[in-house]
């Protein structure tokens, strides 16, 4: 292995960047993490700033490589994983964006989303695409751009602006940016834009023209470990060297290759800003019938593509932060935990925090939170463990929806993300579910799902069954809440989501 031990994962998340060396054993070396802001310029719009974003980037992989020593000489190559379905528009040519960064949570689109939708009903495009049609993907966003943004589209006829997703502008920078960056995505990523044909695995011109979107403002649709490296990191950049850059993968399609979920019924939930949880279909494109989404799973090579089914919940972790920085019941996330304890139980208060509407198995564009249930008798505390709640009932919905379309039980829930720190949610997800939780040693899964992909592709490790190695539990919670008290919870929980349909004239 000579003086090459390690893989760099860049894994940009919707709160924060972090960046994180693996070695061999797939074990964390070192990392760091910086939050950015939340952009909230009108209610139900969500941005981010492509350039803070690109300096937090710069800013943790200098900060990770100071304080582990590890030069870039040492980095075999570095994998790539980030939020998905947030669009940056930019020139290629200067480096400036267009516009900030639409997030994914951003809503901006719905009223066009259901004109669409009415003229041939939400799963128009599903066969295509995997995916219903909503405002949470990219396609709608990057016509808003063009349909918003003074001279655009003249822009783009002369090759001096292009929509990327974040992987795309990400690694644009890396190799060099303005004149000399790389225009590249994954199909991971892609398949989120509901620009791609997920059997075809490339820009479908149906689609592109549904939204009007010209084709040469779109990356070029590679594997997600590369069958050669997508290219190299300027020597000039943060990294200090010229690395390949080998692995590409969405962020919860990385925690799935991560959790070393790679054959068909495998799964995991990852809960961070928001939740999502994944089932493995193998090659199979198995099309949901409750709510779910087709998403492709990875490509590896020239391999044939593998699938999964999804579950996204929109706002998970992100109700916490909204406490934390919104109301000011907290000053850091983690207190969260230590302010429910205060309580023996919700005291009757259930949250749905339908801040983008509700997400699936509902997709409710029309729905916008509450706080259902109060009395005089609720107190901070309270609150704080209807916070927690939410995020595993929300969990429990997907999971239900997940059984019925895949025919499976399941038996256990593989977790990971920023949030399974906090044991009373671990425990009351298992309650809720009735079946184990169990946490890896490893949670940081997406950046380990990119390293994995990155170290693949040039042969860092030797395949699937190696990597399978590296996975060891670190901790299971067993549920013991009464059948009695589950049905009552769950009986609440969905008044409380059917109060929320329907908020928005
Ligand atoms: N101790 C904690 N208890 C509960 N939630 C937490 C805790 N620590 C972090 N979080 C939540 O987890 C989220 C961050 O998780 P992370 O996996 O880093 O998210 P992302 O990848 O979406 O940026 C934040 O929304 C934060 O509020
Ligand atoms: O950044 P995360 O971990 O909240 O993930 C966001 C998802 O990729 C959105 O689809």
């Amino acid at each position: 292995m000579g003086r090459h031990r390690y893989i760099g994962a860049l894994d940009q998340g919707t709160t924060s960047s972090r960046f994180i060396l693996f070695d061999h054993g797939g074990r964390i070396v070192a990392g760091h993490q910086l939050e950015h802001r939340q952009i909230y310029p009108k209610p139900g719009w969500v941005e981010h700033d492509p350039l803070e974003i690109w300096q937090r980037c710069c800013d943790v992989i200098r900060a990770t490589l100071q304080k582990s020593g590890v030069v870039a000489d040492e980095l075999v190559s570095i994998g790539v994983t980030n939020q998905r379905e947030t669009v940056v528009c930019w020139n290629p040519k200067t480096g400036k964006p267009f516009y900030n960064a639409i997030v994914w949570q951003d809503m901006r689109t719905s009223d066009y989303i259901e004109a669409l939708a009415a003229d041939g009903g939400y799963d128009r495009f599903r066969l295509k695409t995997g995916l219903p049609l909503a405002a949470y993907f990219s396609g709608s966003k990057m016509k808003w751009m063009l349909d918003t943004i003074p001279g655009l589209r003249k822009a783009a006829a002369k090759g001096e602006a292009v929509f990327g997703t974040i992987d795309t502008y990400i690694i644009w920078q890396l190799t060099g940016g303005p004149g000399r960056g790389i225009l590249v995505t994954d199909v991971t990523n892609a398949s989120r834009t509901f620009l791609m044909n997920i059997t075809e695995l490339c820009w479908d011109q149906e689609l592109l023209d549904l939204f009007s979107i010209p084709r040469n403002m779109l990356p070029e649709i590679r594997s997600s470990v590369a069958a050669t490296a997508y290219g190299v990191t300027d020597g000039g950049g943060p990294l200090g060297g010229c690395l390949p850059i080998s692995g590409i993968l969405g962020d919860q399609q990385a925690a799935l290759f991560g959790q070393a979920c790679f054959e068909r019924g495998s799964s995991k939930n990852t809960y961070g800003t928001g939740c999502f949880l994944l089932l493995h279909t193998g090659e199979e494109i198995v099309h949901s019938h409750h709510g779910l989404l087709t998403t492709v799973a990875c490509r590896i090579g020239k391999q044939p593509a593998t699938y999964a089914l999804e579950g996204s919940v929109a706002v998970a972790g992100l109700l916490v932060q909204w406490v934390r920085d919104k109301l000011g019941l907290i000053k850091e996330s983690g207190e969260i935990r230590e302010l429910a304890s205060r309580v023996k139980d919700n005291g009757g208060v259930y949250i749905v925090p339908a801040f983008s509407g509700l997400f699936a198995p509902y997709w409710r564009t029309d729905a916008r939170g509450i706080i259902a249930g109060l009395t005089g008798y609720v107190d901070s505390g309270h609150i704080a463990r209807a916070v927690i709640e939410s995020t595993a009932f929300q969990t429990k919905d997907i999971c239900d929806a997940m059984e019925k379309d895949s025919g499976l039980t399941f038996s256990e829930l593989k977790v990971d993300g920023g949030a399974v720190v906090d044991e009373l949610l671990m425990q009351f997800q298992a309650d809720l579910l009735s079946i184990p939780v169990i946490r890896p040693e490893v949670t940081e899964t997406t950046a380990l799902g990119a390293a994995y992909a990155a170290g693949l592709s040039v042969g860092f490790w030797s395949g699937l069954s190696e990597l399978k190695g590296h996975w060891r539990e670190e901790k299971r919670w067993i549920a013991s809440m009464g059948t009695d008290e589950r049905e009552k919870q769950l009986r609440f929980w969905y008044k409380a989501v059917e109060r929320t349909k329907g908020w928005l004239d």
